[in-house]
């Protein structure tokens, strides 16, 4: 069988057999170029695995080869060799269909990392890629369930979004499916085998968010008692999630961005940098380019996130879906044949606006169903007012212990309830029992740790109320379920065995 062939197309002699021998060494076949017109002649007779462009070149700009090789639709990937600093070229290259780039000068690691992506996705050629995708559509095979043009639309796009590199920003009402579509893109992708890691913004303390990105090593702080990698480096080969990248403090977005822009890492406590091949897909429910105007959120990171946008449709824009929907989330909840729709019940679903949207939809079946007899729900049997969901609050009392951990630590007496309405009126939540009491003024030894303590405490406290339902203890902390549930993760805490 014979190797992949690369082309790589540039005009710098030196910089061309440097790329040549790293791919021979790779055990790949290489042709080479050195002006777009080569390149085009050698495009014309050879299929290629990968193709390499500098962007600058004698008689034309590899921008012209990336537009003619995506417009092929044949999904040949190419990536174009951006010089250092010009983030901006990268980013154009990838709007117009770049598959990756590399910058200058060419970090060979970097190179690697970014052929071998390129082959593992020209394993799977695109005409293949397409039956696939629609394979998937007609056996129903998709997560995003819907057979409205509007997800039929989606999923043609999320198929072709798969083959690249690019950053994606997903917009879409809460509820709307967003992580699933981000599921969706990681699954479909190169990048399949390798983690697909979903970071709720709106959920990490600001104190302790460098850390959770990047890491920290040994001894960075106290109670930094072991090396621990940060999201980055878990997602590492794979896919990053921003999910309400809206919600990142200033301070993080210039940390964030960097980390974007160079590729590399550091954690905390470290003195060198490492190298992070993650693709990032970000996630909002809110308008990011209003928040640009406002100076809420910094141009330059919103410039490098939005590379491709993709929004996702509200249900109500999509009722024909609602059958679909409803009786694959029935099926999951009762099993098969389990539970159906009464007479009335569909038409009375199509006259709701669904906020919340499909997760809304999830909840006011679940909670229908509890009401049903023998499984038949009844129009009765929906509370679609009382059905707002919990996911649309900012998680203030996370906020609050965000704030907390600047403010001065309470003194056990000051102790107030933990269920603080605005971030305004920031609690001092009461120290769980198993945490030292602290005097007035007194610091604790570990604050990450206490600051763990304190939520884990209170999250409990919540589940316990409401005997471990996750929707009603989400909506009584003010957190999206999602929320709830990474916290509950991050915290190990359990559902109690039935
Ligand atoms: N098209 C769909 N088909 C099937 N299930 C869906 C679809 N869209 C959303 N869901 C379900 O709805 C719920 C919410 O989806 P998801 O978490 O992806 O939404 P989101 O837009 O990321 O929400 P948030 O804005 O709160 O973060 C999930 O349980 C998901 O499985």
């Amino acid at each position: 069988m014979s190797s992949p062939r690369i082309l790589v197309v540039d005009d710098e002699a030196d910089l061309r057999e440097l790329l040549e021998i790293t791919l021979v060494k790779m055990g790949l076949d290489v042709d080479s170029a050195s002006t777009v017109r080569e390149a085009r002649s050698l495009l014309g007779q050879t299929e290629y695995a990968l193709v390499l462009t500098d962007m600058r070149l004698p008689d034309g700009t590899g921008l012209e080869l990336v537009r003619e090789v995506a417009g092929t639709g044949r999904g040949t990937p190419i990536a174009v060799i951006t010089a250092y600093g010009s983030a901006e070229n990268a980013v154009i290259a990838l709007k117009a269909g770049a598959f990756d780039y590399v910058s200058k000068p060419v970090v060979l690691d970097d190179l690697r990392t970014m052929v071998r992506s390129a082959l593992r996705l020209s394993e799977k050629p695109a005409a293949q890629a397409a039956q696939d995708a629609e394979a998937g559509i007609e056996a129903g095979n998709s997560r995003l369930l819907g057979r409205s043009q509007a997800m039929q639309a989606l999923r043609a796009q999320i198929g072709r979004l798969a083959r690249s590199q690019a950053p994606i920003a997903i917009n879409g009402e809460s509820g709307s499916g967003k992580e699933l579509a981000a599921r969706e893109i990681h699954a479909q992708s190169a990048r399949a085998g390798k983690p697909f890691v979903a970071v709720n913004c709106g959920a990490i303390p600001e104190a302790l968010m460098e850390a959770e990105f990047f890491g920290y090593r040994k001894g960075a702080f106290t109670g930094a008692t072991d090396e621990r990698d940060g999201f980055f480096q878990a997602a590492n080969g794979g896919t990053l999630m921003l999910d309400e990248v809206a919600d990142l403090p200033l301070a993080m977005q210039v940390k964030l961005l960097r980390a974007i822009q160079e590729r590399r890492v550091r954690k905390i406590g470290a003195t060198a940098e490492e190298a992070v091949d993650v693709r990032i897909i970000s996630a909002t429910h809110k308008n990011l380019a209003r928040l640009v105007e406002n100076g809420q959120f910094r141009q330059d990171l919103f410039y490098r996130l939005n590379v491709i946008e993709l929004t996702l449709p509200p249900l109500r824009e999509r009722l024909d879906d609602l059958p679909l929907l409803a009786d694959a989330i029935l099926v999951r909840l009762a099993g098969p044949g389990n539970a159906r729709l009464g007479a009335g019940v569909l038409d009375a679903l199509r006259g709701y606006a669904f906020p919340g949207n499909v997760r809304e939809l999830e909840n006011v079946l679940e909670r229908a169903l509890a009401f049903a007899n023998d499984g038949v729900i009844e129009v009765g049997d929906l509370s679609l007012k009382g059905a707002r969901l919990a996911g649309q609050g900012e998680a203030p009392q996370l906020q609050a212990l965000a704030q907390a951990a600047a403010a001065p630590v309470p003194a056990p007496a000051a102790a107030q309830g933990a269920s603080a309405s605005a971030p305004t009126m920031a609690p001092t939540p009461a120290p769980p029992d198993s945490l030292p009491a602290l005097g007035a003024g007194e610091l604790p030894s570990n604050l990450p740790d206490y600051l763990c303590q304190i939520e884990r405490d209170i999250i409990q406290r919540a589940l316990q109320q409401t005997q471990f339902n996750r929707t009603q203890a989400a909506s009584l902390l003010g957190i999206s379920v999602r929320q709830l549930r990474y916290q509950m993760q991050k915290l190990d805490i359990h559902a109690p065995e039935p």
